[in-house]
């Protein structure tokens, strides 16, 4: 089985074509108006247009209102909305596309409550990262070994947090996942993707067969 990757926090038409050329499987577009990667639903709607035939735009948002995800997903081309903040399950619906949860992973507790949104909504992924301050983005991890916590839940979940091109292949080793997500370590400055670093992070991956 191959594992998907997810390529976090694009900003310029230039390295969203970069990044499908490099072989990655979804972007990730940033709403929260906080984040250094934050992009206006003009420059959302170009960096979607980018997309191939078998791609997927991933809209990422923190504590957003319902209304305003709905106007993201209809103006900006997103196929699946990624709510990064304190969410709970009932507010994991109603997006009329597939809703990724994200989970900030400091210890055990944090998997168990991941667990509440299995089957919750239209909930089809979960995500698991480091706890960053500012939600997300920030290059923190989190203890590996959690994951198989989640092993029997049956739902795929993807992990995130403090990876790069030099340690995607051990964090893959070790969960398993059906995918995974970064942002800073393929980065030159927040929001601006280093080719050679995307370009690693994808080849690390894919290249790693599953026993
Ligand atoms: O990237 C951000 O700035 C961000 C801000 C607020 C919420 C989520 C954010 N990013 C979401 C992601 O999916 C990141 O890829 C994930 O947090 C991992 O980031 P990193 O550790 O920098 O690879």
């Amino acid at each position: 089985m191959s594992t998907r990757v997810k390529i976090c926090g694009v900003t310029r038409v230039e390295d969203a074509r970069m990044a499908w050329a490099a072989g990655t499987d979804a972007l990730g577009l940033n709403f929260y108006p906080r984040s250094p990667r934050y992009v206006t639903p003009e420059v959302a709607a170009a960096l979607a247009r980018t997309r191939p035939a078998l791609g997927a735009v991933v809209g990422v948002f923190v504590n957003e209102s319902p209304d305003i995800i709905r106007a993201r997903v209809r103006d900006c081309g997103l196929t699946s909305v990624q709510l990064h903040g304190d969410e709970p399950p009932e507010a994991c619906a109603g997006y009329g596309v597939p809703v990724i949860k994200a989970l900030r992973v400091r210890g055990p507790e944090d998997v168990e409550k991941a667990r509440t949104y299995v089957g919750a909504g239209d909930v089809a992924t979960l995500l698991l990262d480091g706890a960053a301050p500012g939600y997300g983005g920030g290059g923190v991890g989190f203890d590996w070994s959690l994951v198989a916590r989640l092993a029997d839940a049956g739902v795929p979940v993807l992990v995130a947090g403090g990876l790069n091109p030099d340690n995607v292949r051990e964090a893959v080793r070790a969960t398993r996942p059906y995918g995974v997500d970064v942002a800073s370590g393929v980065e030159i400055s927040p929001g601006v993707k280093d080719a050679d670093a995307v370009r690693a992070f994808v080849r690390a991956v894919k290249t790693l067969a599953w026993e």
